[in-house]
């Protein structure tokens, strides 16, 4: 049995920039990103509803660490689409990590217009690899390496706005919370797909769910 100290994500510790940093392998730069995407967070949510205002002192590893761990499932993948990007969780962060790597683009899907002005705000002030669309995930169909989505949908719907990008090719990794199981379970009714679940590295109640193969029962 190893006598280091346990990670702060599995000591429960809140995490700051360095600790995100350590898990990561963040660059100096990309966490001055981070942290003005989070003085901009700070800033657009006292005028506008962007993410619970009780979870931005937990930004690292809430939104960040969160967000950033699916680089660690997908570390080959340069073109991702984030459906339902609402502020920019998953596919800010993972701009801001991608950033300057050849061929990288985040597709950020959002339906709000207001959020869209936001994410578009935080792109060009960070000069992140990002193409802002202003429409409904299920109506774009992207040829993308990865689709994501984090608190988009249940996974029944979630998969049906997914669908074009996954016919197109794209593997499927979606944050999902404690209720994954059931929300499978409901999903299976309607559609086939392959699925692997991971535990959420920032939550451990959390799981990530890879999907490949999707069609209709
Ligand atoms: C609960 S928020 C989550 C935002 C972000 N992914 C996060 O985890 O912080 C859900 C977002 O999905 C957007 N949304 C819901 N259905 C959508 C759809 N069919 N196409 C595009 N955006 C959608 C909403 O406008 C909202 O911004």
């Amino acid at each position: 049995m190893s006598d280091a100290p346990a990670p702060p994500e599995a000591a429960g510790a809140v995490l700051d920039a360095a600790g995100y940093q350590a898990l990561t392998q963040a660059t100096p730069a990309q966490i001055a990103d981070l942290t003005r995407f989070l003085e901009m967070l700070t800033e657009g949510n006292a005028v506008m509803n962007l993410v619970g205002p009780a979870t931005i002192p937990d930004f690292w590893n809430r939104h960040a660490w969160d967000s950033a761990q699916l680089l660690q499932l997908a570390p080959q993948a340069k073109t991702w689409a984030d459906l339902g990007a609402g502020a920019g969780f998953p596919g800010l962060v993972l701009a801001a990590m991608l950033k300057g790597a050849p061929g990288a683009k985040v597709h950020l899907v959002e339906s709000m217009t207001k959020r869209c002005r936001f994410l578009a705000q935080v792109s060009k002030e960070l000069d992140l690899p990002t193409e802002i669309h202003n429409v409904r995930a299920e109506d774009l169909s992207l040829t993308v390496d990865i689709v994501t989505a984090r608190a988009c949908a249940p996974m029944s719907r979630l998969l049906g706005y997914a669908r074009p990008y996954l016919k197109r090719g794209a593997v499927g990794l979606f944050l999902k919370g404690q209720d994954v199981v059931s929300e499978l379970q409901e999903a299976e009714k309607a559609w086939r797909f392959e699925s692997e679940l991971t535990v959420s590295r920032s939550d451990p109640r959390g799981r990530i769910v890879q999907v490949k193969g999707l069609s209709r029962v």
